[in-house]
């Protein structure tokens, strides 16, 4: 179970980002959190990580605080952040991706281990010695990922994943996205721009304002999107309901 209640928080300048946020998500569970620019969505994952602490409201996600249990959620709960430069912190692709699972404590086989079927997963395994500042953006953004996945967290938080990949790059990434959660994992993806994964989420929040201005089923948030300034998918405009993406 993910539950928020009357989740605030502000910026240090005093910018009110988050001004009340109430939800309860039944887990494991595909969840989209979308909005416009500057609604919220990637300071509701930051607190949602533990990163933030909320100034006001409560928040709990698999029964953690995440402010309060900070060991016990990074152990459970990963953040693919939006920008992947924020998130590489070793110098080579390896060393990068060990970092996660180095920190819970785990045994150096346990490690290697864990690298191991990461690097597979994402096809780095020939750059495994190659230095993180070295690598394109697709490749930073696939380290970034097995460095979540090699911590095996029971949630997934994706902000704006979608952002500069190409087709087959989207393709794959909404593959992974749906096979985490075949696997049992809660995904909880943010993002304005909704078509590619709306049809595939059980439950849909959409932030406006620090708000949450809508939430429910995908089928039924769709008709409502454009409220809220988030484009619906295309299917929506032309019609005929919500369609999974790729189309055909
Ligand atoms: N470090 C910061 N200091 C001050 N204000 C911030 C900071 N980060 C974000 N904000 C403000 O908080 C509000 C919410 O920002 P947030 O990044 O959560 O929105 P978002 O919905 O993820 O936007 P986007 O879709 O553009 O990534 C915005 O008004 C933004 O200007």
């Amino acid at each position: 179970m993910i539950e928020a209640n009357d989740l605030h928080f502000t910026y240090p300048d005093g910018t009110q980002a988050l001004r009340g946020v109430t939800f309860r998500i039944a887990t494991p569970a595909f969840v989209v959190v979308c909005g416009a620019n500057g609604q919220g969505k990637t300071t509701l994952l930051h607190l949602l990580a533990g990163l933030f602490r909320p100034d006001a409201g409560s928040l709990r996600l698999l029964g953690l605080d995440p402010a309060g249990d900070a060991q016990a959620v990074r152990a459970r709960v990963g953040l693919v952040f939006q920008d992947p430069d924020s998130q590489i912190l070793g110098e080579t692709v390896g060393e990068d991706v060990a970092f996660g699972p180095e920190n819970l404590g785990l045994s150096k086989a346990e490690v290697r281990q864990r690298v191991q079927a990461a690097l597979a997963r994402f096809g780095l395994e020939s750059l495994r010695d190659k230095p993180c500042y070295a690598l394109s953006g697709g490749e930073k953004r696939r380290v970034a990922l097995a460095g979540v996945l090699a911590a095996d967290p029971s949630v997934i938080l994706f902000d704006e994943p979608f952002t500069h990949l190409d087709w087959p790059g989207s393709r794959a990434l909404l593959d992974l996205l749906l096979n985490l959660r075949r696997e049992g994992r809660t995904v909880v993806v943010s993002t304005h721009d909704v078509e590619k994964v709306l049809a595939h989420a059980d439950r849909v929040m959409v932030l406006q304002g620090g708000r949450l201005a809508d939430e429910g089923p995908p089928s039924e948030v769709a008709l409502r999107l454009g409220r809220h300034g988030v484009r619906p998918p295309c299917s929506v405009l032309l019609g005929k309901g919500l369609q999974p993406w790729p189309a055909g």
